[in-house]
């Protein structure tokens, strides 16, 4: 299994502000950045395609601000990662540049994962790019994403990267060596080397951010090892001073393996990529047979509809306590719903018209949670 990423073939790597960052997280680390170029453009010139997700705007954008810390407001974030992410890039151009080695820059929004045309368009991009010896840097466009949409943290986004490209492995660069199955800062926690099924992380403490510039802390990065787990890759998780190693298959960080059964592409897509505009609550028997016997959701299910989106939409699918039992694209938009709620589609096609005879999420375009 630790030879698993050696012959990987395509990776992704995303590194994590603190990595990237002084200690006081206030100016870039040019020698970090140089160091982890090194071991990338090594394995770029061996061969492998490599995509990397970089972190770091907005914590390097705050000595040029004149700040003291990470903002915490929008605003000034943005701005500080307008001011960071040209910097942060300059950098990486002149590190790859020596090994001969060109950048391009991927801005990505949530929007560009969860409409189905902005995910294929960018898969596109990248596909290009790598086929052309570019390394790819990509980040998320934090001038212009709000709060509702943002991704927030770059672990998600680097593992719906894997999928976008189909990669053979992530890895997750970060300020501790390893995942340990207590806060690291406590005595007596210890690393935990592998993780085979999500069981193994029963006895693990995995908790939030534990540098004043990191945002996603442990929870992201195992909830991102699953992601690209079921895409089938493996992902890495360790600290930059280790990864040659870890690379050449030493023992280090911890290893997380693929799942035993991966789901379609389109359907990773829709569990994984898309953010809910709303939500269907459904009856205990709609519910049953979502989850159960995975048929359609038809409207004489529905009990309760929430939230503004149009047909085609991502939706959550809610049990009546609330708890989402599955996403899938909707049919109709919340408009038209609310009068079609407990009713059968033959009642609907005779007194709406034939139109509304359809499912209200297909099964093909559902996925149980
Ligand atoms: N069980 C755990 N094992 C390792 N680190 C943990 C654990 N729980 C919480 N952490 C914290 O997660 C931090 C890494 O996340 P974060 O600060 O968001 O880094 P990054 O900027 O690399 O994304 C570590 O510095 C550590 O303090
Ligand atoms: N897109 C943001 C990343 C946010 C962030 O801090 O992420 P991370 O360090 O990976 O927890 C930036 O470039 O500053």
């Amino acid at each position: 299994m630790r030879d698993s990423l050696r012959g990987a073939g395509r990776l992704v790597v995303k590194v994590g502000s603190s990595s990237l960052t002084s200690a006081d997280g206030g100016a870039l680390d040019v020698d970090a950045l140089g160091a982890l170029v090194d071991v990338l453009a090594a394995r770029r010139l061996a061969g492998d395609q490599v995509v990397l997700v970089s972190s770091g705007a907005i914590a390097a954008g705050i000595g040029p601000l004149g700040l003291t810390h990470r903002p915490t407001d929008l605003a000034t974030q943005q701005a500080a990662a307008s001011v960071g992410q040209g910097a942060l890039v300059a950098a990486y151009q002149a590190a790859f540049a020596r090994h001969g080695l060109s950048v391009g820059q991927v801005l990505l929004t949530a929007d560009d994962t969860t409409r189905r045309r902005h995910w294929t368009n960018a898969r596109r991009t990248l596909e290009r790019l790598l086929d052309l010896g570019i390394v790819p840097i990509v980040n998320e466009n934090d001038t212009v994403a709000t709060h509702e949409i943002r991704f927030g943290d770059n672990d998600r986004l680097a593992a719906l990267v894997v999928d976008l490209v189909g990669a053979g492995g992530l890895v997750l660069l970060t300020d501790v060596d390893a995942l340990y199955d207590g806060p690291p800062s406590q005595g007596g926690s210890r690393r935990v080397p592998y993780v085979g099924t999500s069981e193994d992380l029963d006895a693990v403490t995995i908790g939030g951010t534990g540098s004043s510039v990191g945002s996603g802390g442990m929870v992201t990065k195992v909830e991102a090892a699953g992601i690209a787990g079921t895409a089938g890759a493996p992902t890495l998780l360790t600290r930059l001073a280790d990864l040659a190693g870890a690379l050449a298959g030493e023992d280090r960080g911890t290893l997380f393996a693929p799942a035993a059964a991966t789901t379609g592409s389109r359907k990773r897509w829709l569990a994984h990529a898309t953010t809910a505009r709303g939500r269907l609550v459904l009856d205990d028997g709609a519910v049953r047979a979502v989850t159960e016997r995975r048929t359609s959701l038809l409207p004489a299910g529905v009990t309760d509809v929430v939230g503004t989106f149009a047909a085609g939409d991502p939706v959550d699918v809610c049990a009546p306590d609330g708890r989402v039992v599955a996403r899938g694209l909707v049919t109709y938009s919340s408009g038209e719903l609310p009068r079609m709620l407990g009713r059968s589609t033959k009642d609907l096609a005779r007194d709406l018209g034939p139109g509304y005879e359809r499912e209200v999420v297909h099964r093909d375009d559902l996925v149980v949670l």
